[in-house]
């Protein structure tokens, strides 16, 4: 089993948004020469990489913030009336809430992403990552891989995305004297009050639904990149820098627009008995859901996580790519 296949993962996984934090221009063009070098010059350049690549996601998740409240609450008007309410309320702070566990684990779920999709095209197509552009795989084995990927990294995704959305959804100011403190003081106090409440099985609420949408979903987003890659690359070429990234990002935003009508459902699943109501199972999620307040609720946070997807998913793409190149 190519290990290099879960290390790439890992630190794409590692790396959103690095370049656009530093040198705009770099991303586009010598992103594969600047992770293969910080490859060859050692544990120091890849420490760098891995760390800087926090900041990617500390820039995204505002955004991410938003779209989980715009699903789960009713309070809000549209996107920058949630802005505003909860830079009003909660200052800049707010938008941050819960983003220590993504950070933790990004890497191991990205991971195991990448790592099962090219693992499971190598079951299926008896061929490794570098002979794949000579002998490109059919666009259904990229997407059972993708559907295979998609489905196991849901498990390890679950308890962490429970306790960011749970986090996330704390409107709570910060504590002031005298004001009540919020249910959750942190991500672990969190993790120990829904394991001390409802036990292991709590840490997993939502994580059918998150199951059934990561699973086609995460096929779609495969199949996407590789149809947009090989629409713009000669046979038996590799895609460009500037292929792979608008590639990656097209493939975030069709994956997620997929996604969304389970996102909202999963979401509310995970708040179900806080905020929400007590649900029966998804399905009473989603009739109630609809009938309350209108089939447009599948497609609440739609807009701004297209716009996150895109650069997220574009410099994912880009250094999983690279840094498998470099290594072959
Ligand atoms: C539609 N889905 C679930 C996905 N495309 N998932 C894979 C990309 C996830 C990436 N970290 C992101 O947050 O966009």
């Amino acid at each position: 089993m190519p290990v290099e296949e879960f290390v790439a993962g890992w630190i794409s996984g590692e790396t959103f948004f690095f370049l656009l934090s530093h040198h705009p221009q770099w991303w586009i063009t010598s992103w594969g020469r600047l992770a293969s070098s910080a490859w060859r010059e050692g544990p120091h350049s890849l420490h760098l990489l891995v760390t800087t690549g926090a900041l990617g996601l500390v820039l995204g998740h505002p955004f991410d913030t938003v779209k989980v409240r715009l699903q789960t609450q009713n309070t809000y008007r549209g996107i920058v009336d949630c802005m505003v309410k909860t830079y009003r309320h909660e200052s800049l702070l707010g938008f941050f809430k819960g983003m220590s566990f993504p950070i933790a684990s990004i890497a191991v779920v990205n991971s195991v992403l990448f790592g099962v999709y090219s693992n499971t095209l190598l079951v299926l197509t008896a061929t490794s990552h570098q002979e794949r552009r000579a002998q490109p795989p059919s666009y259904t084995h990229v997407f059972i891989a993708g559907c295979t990927g998609g489905f196991l990294q849901a498990y390890c995704l679950a308890p962490f995305d429970l306790i960011k959305v749970r986090l996330q959804n704390q409107t709570e100011p910060r504590a002031q004297p005298g004001s009540p403190p919020p249910q959750y003081r942190g991500p672990v106090h969190c993790a120990a009050s829904i394991f001390q409440e409802e036990g292991p099985r709590g840490l997993f609420r939502g994580a059918w639904a998150l199951t059934l949408r990561d699973t086609p979903t995460l096929g779609i987003y495969f199949a996407t990149y590789e149809w947009l890659c090989r629409q713009s690359t000669p046979d038996g070429q590799n895609p460009s820098s500037a292929t792979v990234l608008v590639a990656g990002g097209f493939a975030g935003i069709t994956s997620w627009v997929t996604a969304t009508p389970l996102d909202v459902i999963k979401s509310r699943m995970q708040m179900a008995g806080l905020k929400q109501r007590e649900y029966q199972g998804m399905l009473d999620c989603m009739v109630s859901s609809a009938r309350q307040e209108g089939l447009g609720v599948f497609f609440r946070g739609l807009t701004i996580n297209s716009a996150r997807a895109f650069p997220v998913n574009a410099v994912t793409f880009l250094s999983y790519e690279y840094l498998l190149h470099s290594w072959g």
